[in-house]
């Protein structure tokens, strides 16, 4: 996972570059990830009209063309999406070692309460799972981690490694931790979140990104500031967690409305 610092100082179109640079340096491995918004910054509400970019914009240009030179599965964070006929979206993009397009997924739960994503931006409203030759990859971004039905969804829909890039702030860093765990508790399923470092809009990145396994158990979790996180896993794991453990198989359905 790259855990990139976003800072203002930094032009996006630098730095663009020097994580394609990141990205490349990356060859060898099965998968990498990007944090949300690490173009502008999830905090950064201001730059969200005016650096939008389309689905196949400047961002996806550079990230394929790096992800085809390293040979490797990229998963490349999210952008402020401008589609054409519609508002802006915070779209993450999961792209093959080819450089396609494998799957864009529009974030569910925008963030904000009555300002900046949530009233900038278009709500997704659909799951999104990956097929790679290892597992089976279900995508959320950021807030999401808050709301556990979207994740039970994704692992009905067969997923067993949840990806999760965020921007999430210093303040609020006890939470990241602590849901990553549960997501992968209840789940039984490995938790990839990949956060931003770094200061934009006066607003503390909290880092810490962090791969947590079936059982709960935190694998590698990154420092505070930019960072290569590097982690070796056996996806069959979640099979095997599954079947000695098979607590997924105990729910209840149904019960999300109160019995009169
Ligand atoms: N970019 C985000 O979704 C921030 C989420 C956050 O700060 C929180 O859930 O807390």
């Amino acid at each position: 996972m790259l855990q990139v610092a976003v800072n203002e100082d930094e032009p996006v179109a630098s730095r663009r570059r020097r994580v394609a640079g990141l990205v490349r340096d990356q060859a060898g491995a099965d998968l990498v990830v990007l944090p949300e918004l690490w173009t502008t910054g999830a905090f950064a509400y201001e730059e969200f009209g005016g650096e939008a970019e389309p689905l196949e914009g400047p961002t996806f240009e550079a990230m394929a063309k790096a992800a085809s030179d390293a040979g490797v599965w990229l998963h490349a964070g999210s952008i402020p999406e401008r589609d054409p006929d519609g508002p802006l979206y915070n779209t993450s993009l999961v792209l093959s070692p080819s450089g396609d397009l494998a799957a864009a997924y529009r974030k569910i739960h925008r963030f904000g309460f009555d300002k900046g994503e949530a009233v900038l931006m278009g709500a997704g409203d659909a799951l999104v799972t990956v097929r790679l030759p290892q597992t089976v990859v279900g995508v959320a971004t950021c807030y999401d981690l808050r709301f556990p039905e979207l994740f039970r969804g994704l692992v009905d829909a067969g997923a067993e490694t949840l990806v999760v890039p965020a921007g999430w702030p210093e303040r609020r860093r006890s939470h990241w931790t602590l849901l990553a765990r549960a997501r992968a508790v209840e789940n039984q399923a490995f938790v990839l979140a990949c956060g931003t470092a770094g200061t934009h809009a006066g607003v503390p990145q909290a880092g810490h990104s962090i791969v947590v396994d079936p059982w709960g158990e935190v694998l590698a979790e990154a420092g505070p500031g930019e960072e290569v996180l590097t982690v070796d896993f056996d996806p069959a794991t979640v099979a095997g967690t599954r079947e000695r453990f098979p607590a997924l198989k105990d729910r209840v359905l149904g019960l999300d409305r109160p019995r009169r």
